[in-house]
């Protein structure tokens, strides 16, 4: 398999302190590639570089082999293909499930532009083969209000595939989950890699240990070990920093 983005020496600074140190690394396409470490390590704002939230003092972040992120406004790397879901869910609770992934799914520039939008029968058979992946076709004419936390989650997840996105990045989308709606989870992320990379930041190990296929520490900043779960949750200096203290609970 063929990496989708190559992070290269990124340095991102915050008044002069290094929230993310010269990292370099790769996510390769069909991973589910997960990035863990202590609070503060710098995994969100890794994120927010990828996705343009935040532009870095140093280095260049390549998707599909060619398109340096960096050169782009948020904006316009949804457009290229990245998605990227926040900690806390933003569906419009006002709206059943089925108008949140229309308006997903004729996403134009603006969202009144949306909402005077119909679906296509393209972008309907879309939706109904999203929300029978992410659970939620029976509950498709309920307000979004009324969905559980995890339901959510979920629909959030379905309103980042109707723009159809290449690489998924997703914030420690099972916190506050049980452990049947992180189960849950982890199949809709092995189910999404199929067609979509996903990048996950997370602190539940048990997750990370049922679902990673490749797994990144980072500590202060910068890039403490990498490989299979196996291989990071044996590494001593990983035991060390994050492990070994009870850091995974925290979320
Ligand atoms: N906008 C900002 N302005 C100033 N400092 C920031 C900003 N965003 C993050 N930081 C700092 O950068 C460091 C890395 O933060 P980041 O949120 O990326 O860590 P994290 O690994 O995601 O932590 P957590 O697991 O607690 O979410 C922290 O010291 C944080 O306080």
């Amino acid at each position: 398999m063929e990496d989708i983005l190559h992070i290269q020496d990124l340095t991102v600074k915050f008044d002069g302190f290094k929230a993310v140190d010269h990292v370099n690394t790769a996510v390769r396409q069909g991973e589910i590639h997960f990035f863990i470490g202590p609070n503060g390590a710098g995994k969100t704002t890794l994120l927010d570089a990828i996705c343009g939230r935040v532009k870095p003092a140093v280095g260049h972040i390549i998707f599909n082999g060619s398109v340096d992120l960096t050169n782009y406004a948020e904006d316009q790397i949804v457009n290229i293909g990245i998605g990227r879901k926040f900690q806390v869910p933003s569906v419009f609770a006002g709206l059943t499930v089925y108008d949140n992934m229309e308006l997903a799914a004729v996403k134009k520039r603006s969202l009144t532009a949306s909402i005077f939008h119909k679906a296509t029968q393209e972008q309907v058979e879309l939706i109904d083969h999203i929300l029978h992946t992410i659970g939620l076709d029976e509950k498709r004419g309920q307000l979004s209000a009324a969905l559980s936390h995890g339901e959510k989650q979920w629909l959030e997840i379905g309103m980042l595939l109707a723009q159809q996105p290449r690489l998924m990045l997703l914030d420690e989308p099972v916190a506050g989950m049980g452990r049947r709606e992180t189960e849950k989870t982890g199949e809709l992320l092995k189910n999404i890699a199929v067609d979509c990379t996903v990048v996950v930041v997370e602190h539940d190990m048990q997750f990370v240990r049922d679902y990673a296929t490749k797994v990144t520490v980072l500590h202060e900043g910068a890039i403490l070990d990498e490989g299979s779960v196996y291989d990071v949750q044996n590494n001593p200096k990983v035991i060390d920093v994050y492990l070994g203290r009870g850091g995974e609970q925290d979320a």
